[in-house]
């Protein structure tokens, strides 16, 4: 374990808003995991198992003034307990939000202080320009700078028109078309995976995040223990963490939250990323049509015939699903406000883009 706070990416920033504690008996540590308000710190005196105070409680407006993994906080110490109490968070450099459901509806942070957000788009079937928009949009809300990852370059064949396409709609945005199977490419994201460097990877389900992620990491990552044998089970108390660091010294934040926020960006884009299915579903001859087996249904004529792809419509299904729980989940008044804020942020976006 390395208790040099650098190497957990402290930096210039942190330390000059740290400067007004300096003088009390307090030091400073970084979210390595939340679970219930228990948070892991790792700090100069190893790892710490912390709760906020009292005082902390009392002044919190809301949920977004609670740590999150990647912050750094106030704390107190208590080496021979290996417990700390977190007295504040220090300002971060970039946040990860989502909107939380639980008695009323509060903005809850999934990632904090990451430096590099990698937009993981797969180079296969999947490829979607306006998806890698929307992503762009959401690391610039973010604060964190963006980085597209093309994944799956082995599944490609026109690797070098695709990243000419991207870059049409991300300039100024590094590109890098990686294989995290056959290891190409992975040279390239060194730059961003230095030491005290924090990243996080953002991209739908199945596009190779942990296939990078574990690549990245090498043989000994936390995660990949949780693909473990049966008769293995429970022998196994290996030690899980949302922030780990990389062999290259970099820092990984990987959280639940933060492969839930898939989700979120694809409430507005939805009709977009699946025009194709949508325009199909306009002949059909039902307008409530479920497209599963009702007469003169045109998405099941399409299957049918090969014009779309079985894999593509099982996708469009599951987002489906996944926006209608959502729907169920959330205040409906604070969606609406939330679409609102993003109707804006994709029309100004559209405004700025160049002409092609
Ligand atoms: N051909 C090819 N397949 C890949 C590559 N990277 C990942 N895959 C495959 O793609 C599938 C999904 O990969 P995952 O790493 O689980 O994707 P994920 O983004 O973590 O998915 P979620 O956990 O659902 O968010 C797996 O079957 C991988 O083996 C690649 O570079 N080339
Ligand atoms: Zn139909």
């Amino acid at each position: 374990m390395n208790n040099n706070l650098q190497a957990w990416g402290w930096n210039d920033h942190f330390a000059a808003h740290f400067a007004p504690f300096a003088e009390q008996d307090v030091c400073v540590g970084r979210i390595v995991l939340e679970h219930k308000r228990l948070y892991r710190v790792m700090t100069e005196h190893g790892e710490l198992l912390g709760e906020v105070t009292g005082k902390f409680r009392f002044t919190a407006s809301g949920r977004e003034d609670y740590p999150a993994v990647g912050d750094w906080v106030v704390i107190t110490p208590r080496v021979e307990e290996k417990r700390a109490s977190i007295h504040a968070v220090l300002p971060r450099t970039s946040k990860f939000s989502r909107r939380a459901a639980g008695e009323t509806v509060e903005e809850q942070i999934v990632a904090a202080n990451v430096d590099t957000v990698f937009l993981v788009n797969a180079l296969n079937n999947d490829f979607n320009l306006r998806r890698i928009e929307r992503y762009l949009i959401l690391a610039w809300e973010s604060g964190a700078n963006p980085v597209i990852v093309l994944s799956k370059a082995d599944l490609c064949e026109d690797v070098e028109r695709k990243v000419a396409e991207v870059e049409s709609v991300a300039i100024g945005v590094p590109i890098h078309a990686i294989s995290a199977e056959r290891g190409d490419g992975l040279d390239s994201l060194a730059p961003y995976l230095r030491e005290g460097q924090t990243v996080a990877l953002l991209g739908s389900s199945g596009v190779g995040k942990s296939t990078l992620i574990n690549r990245l990491a090498g043989m000994d990552l936390q995660r990949v223990s949780g693909v473990r044998s049966k008769d293995d089970r429970g022998r196994h108390t290996t030690t899980h963490r949302e922030l780990f660091r990389l062999p290259s010294g970099g820092l990984m934040i990987d959280t639940p939250g933060m492969r839930e926020l898939q989700l979120w960006e694809a409430d507005d884009g939805f009709r977009d990323a699946f025009d194709d299915i949508e325009t199909l579903a306009e002949a059909c001859r039902f307008r409530d049509c479920s497209h599963e087996r009702e007469p003169g249904c045109a998405v099941q004529a399409a299957l049918a015939d090969g014009s779309l792809q079985r894999a593509r419509f099982d996708s469009y299904r599951k987002l489906q699903r996944e926006l209608a729980h959502l729907a169920r989940k959330d205040d409906a008044r604070l969606q609406a406000a939330e679409k609102n804020k993003w109707k804006k942020i994709t029309m100004a976006m559209r405004h700025a883009k160049p002409k092609r």
